[in-house]
């Protein structure tokens, strides 16, 4: 087919999706008159799972399961704005992978609120200045982010959603040959997480490496002084216009990071594959078998769990413990209530939501 056939057709395509999307709103504008009418919440990540899910089984052309996900969690996020406008606090600087993670769920037609601490995250989304939260919990190589466990334990906010971010990093610079570049900037993590490229590309050259607070300060860096180079994320060399020169430099492509959408009041119904979050505050952990005897509830249900993470109490000078326990099913499950009743006020449920992870 001649280009100009290919572009005609493409167009007529265009103008279909376009209706058709427009048609879709109309729809998702009805439901949110119903949601505002019953009072319910208007963010259903196990409505949209589900959507992906069903389109992903339907599916028999050329777009991945990513794509898929992509173009759709777009169009998600552009119907929950059109049902009720949310503001959204993630942790910065802007082009950081929280952004990342962020948009990634939130779309780019969200108002963002972008903060410095994960803790003034969790107090912006409890004064309600923002809807929902973005903030990391755990990195796959790294491990927990302590500060996200204990603000949960402490303040009373939900977990909407979780999210996994491969931490792909990318090596942006203005310069169009390796040899000009003198500097690199990044996070220090991140020059450690790319040591083998950095070792086959500038073993020889002397090459200074600059860490700075965050990778985006790098990109700005890098856009502002051609003769160097920064590693960080996609969204960083796209907020900051630098070309990537290499892309996905990370040593190991198993690094990634979950995030927690938090959120105040916010309760999920039932899908077909939950996870529950709870923090445990068992009375006695310094006898023998207290924990033992807490675990045991779940195993004796069959019930999986998928992390545990003591975290130090902070009584006195005592070597104490709390725990973050999570596992799979909702908190609706029959026996996961058996074993909320029977631990009662010693439990906290932090929220059932859809497993990703
Ligand atoms: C339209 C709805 O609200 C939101 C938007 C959705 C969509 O665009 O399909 C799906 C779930 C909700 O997050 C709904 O609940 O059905």
């Amino acid at each position: 087919m001649e280009l100009q056939e290919l572009r005609k057709r493409i167009d007529s395509i265009d103008d279909q999706l376009l209706e058709l999307l427009s048609e879709r709103m109309t729809y998702v504008k009805q439901v949110g008159e119903l949601k505002r009418s019953q009072q319910t919440i208007i963010y259903r990540p196990e409505r949209e799972k589900q959507i992906l899910d069903r389109l992903d089984r339907q599916n028999k052309g050329l777009l991945s399961r990513n794509a898929i996900d992509a173009i759709f969690l777009e169009i998600f996020a552009v119907a929950r704005n059109l049902e009720l406008p949310e503001r959204i606090a993630y942790l910065g600087p802007e082009g950081s992978f929280t952004h990342q993670a962020a948009e990634s769920r939130f779309g780019g037609m969200s108002e963002y609120l972008v903060l410095p601490t994960i803790h003034s995250i969790f107090e912006s989304v409890e004064t309600e200045r923002a809807r929902f939260g973005v903030v990391p919990i755990e990195n796959n190589q790294e491990g927990v982010v302590g500060e996200t466990v204990d603000l949960l334990r402490e303040k009373e906010l939900h977990i909407a959603a979780e999210l996994l971010l491969p931490i792909h990093f990318a090596f942006v610079s203005q310069s169009d040959s390796l040899s000009q570049i003198r500097r690199i900037y990044s996070k220090d993590i991140a020059f450690r997480q790319c040591s083998k490229f950095l070792r086959e590309y500038f073993e020889d050259q002397n090459i200074e490496l600059i860490p700075v607070e965050s990778t985006s300060k790098a990109a700005k860096l890098a856009f502002q002084e051609p003769d160097s180079a920064a590693i960080c994320s996609h969204i960083a060399a796209r907020l900051y216009a630098v070309p990537v020169l290499f892309d996905n430099i990370n040593d190991s492509d198993q690094n990634r990071t979950r995030f927690l959408i938090i959120s105040k009041n916010f309760q999920n119904q039932k899908s077909h594959s939950d996870k529950t979050t709870l923090i445990a505050n068992l009375p006695n952990t310094h006898r023998p078998g207290v924990l033992f005897d807490f675990l045991k509830d779940f195993y004796d249900r069959g019930i999986n769990l998928t992390k545990i993470e003591s975290r130090p109490l902070r009584q006195g000078s005592s070597f104490r413990y709390w725990f973050l326990v999570e596992f799979e099913g909702h908190y609706e499950d029959v026996p996961v209530k058996e074993i909320l009743d029977k631990h009662g006020n010693n439990l906290k449920v932090l929220g059932s939501y859809v497993r990703i992870s």
